[in-house]
């Protein structure tokens, strides 16, 4: 197994309420509600620990809310580095609907000071020899240069570090000139960087293509309910999910990556690769939080999830039964 550093600059505790449907403006009476440590580069890590590896959290840390997510650190045997600021941690607001639509209320975070990036990169630069791959995830809090997002991405890289960004708007523009070996954008935020709307798989593969010209190797573009599209040197596959009941689509993208990490550096196969990275994402959407990869039915979830080198011969875009 591998040590694997994740670099999370904005956490967030997420506040997941579950209601049959949203009426806003309205009093709305809500079922299950939890409010969970989390953050793009702290998801990832959960569920690379339950994966077996050994994993340092860094980044920076709120210190006036910081117990939930040291109490987490404990439980879930993550190693905590993070780099305390002053400063609440956001609360990042879920709202899940019986549909499975999801509302995200997102906040901008803490502001921090100049020092606080280069404190980081202090951390960072002490991290970096022990670990075989860094994650850096999530967005930036108010204060925090994109100039800086990309720092760390070239410092992570110069040292000889495969670097997985995942991140948007500006800090995945940025992100991406400074060269990582990975980048996880859904369509959204692929549509983003790209400047138009990408209507079909074509439009996102063009982007794709865009990105690779940019210096990346690595692309994973997920797609929601339409599964995974990964293209890297070795060609492109995609994936089709495996029929779920949608809960809560939030921490999906998280989980992917984890899945995909694990795989790439277990060497094993891409098809067996994206197969479980996508079947662990789908599980991660039947219920609140991460994946898990413990699920009773997960191996049922393996067997129902296709992947197919892209474009297919006979290209319908349907899943391949
Ligand atoms: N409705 C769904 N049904 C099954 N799997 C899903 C669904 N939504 C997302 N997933 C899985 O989770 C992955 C990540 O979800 P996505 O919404 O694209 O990312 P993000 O959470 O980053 O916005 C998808 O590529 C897919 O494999
Ligand atoms: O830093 P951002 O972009 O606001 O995203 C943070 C949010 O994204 C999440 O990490 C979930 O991300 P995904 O749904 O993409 O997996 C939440 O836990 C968190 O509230």
């Amino acid at each position: 197994m591998a040590n694997i550093l994740t670099v999370t600059l904005n956490p967030a505790l997420d506040l997941s309420v579950e209601t049959p449907t949203l009426n806003p403006g309205e009093v709305n009476r809500t079922g299950n509600t939890r409010l969970e440590p989390a953050g793009k580069g702290i998801n990832v890590a959960r569920v690379l620990a339950r994966l077996g590896h050994s994993v340092t959290v860094t980044g920076l840390l709120g210190e006036a809310n910081a117990a939930p997510f040291e109490r987490l650190f404990e439980a879930e045997g993550l190693q905590d580095s993070l780099v305390r600021i002053p400063g609440q941690n956001r609360i990042n607001i879920k709202i899940a609907e019986a549909g499975g639509r999801v509302t995200d209320l997102n906040g901008p975070g803490f502001r921090v000071s100049e020092d606080a990036l280069q404190r980081l990169e202090f951390r960072l630069a002490q991290l970096l020899p022990e670990c075989d791959a860094v994650v850096i995830g999530g967005s930036l809090p108010e204060g925090f240069p994109s100039s800086g997002l990309a720092g760390l991405v070239q410092l992570a890289s110069g040292a000889g570090k495969p670097v997985w960004l995942d991140t948007s708007g500006e800090g995945l523009r940025t992100g991406i000139e400074a060269g990582p070996f990975a980048v996880k954008p859904n369509t959204d935020e692929l549509s983003g960087w790209a400047g138009k709307p990408l209507k079909d798989i074509t439009a996102v593969e063009a982007a794709v293509a865009r990105v690779h010209a940019a210096g990346v190797s690595h692309v994973v573009v997920s797609m929601g309910a339409d599964g995974v599209l990964w293209s890297s040197p070795a060609g492109t596959l995609r994936s089709w999910v495996p029929p779920v009941t949608v809960v809560s689509t939030v921490c999906a993208g998280d989980t992917l990556l984890a899945g995909m990490l694990h795989g790439v550096l277990l060497g094993q196969p891409d098809e067996t690769i994206l197969t479980f990275a996508t079947a662990l994402s789908a599980e991660c959407v039947r219920h609140i939080g991460v994946g898990n990869p413990d699920a009773p039915d997960f191996s049922s979830l393996l067997q129902q999830t296709r992947v197919q080198p892209w474009p297919a011969e006979n290209n319908t875009g349907e899943m391949p039964l």
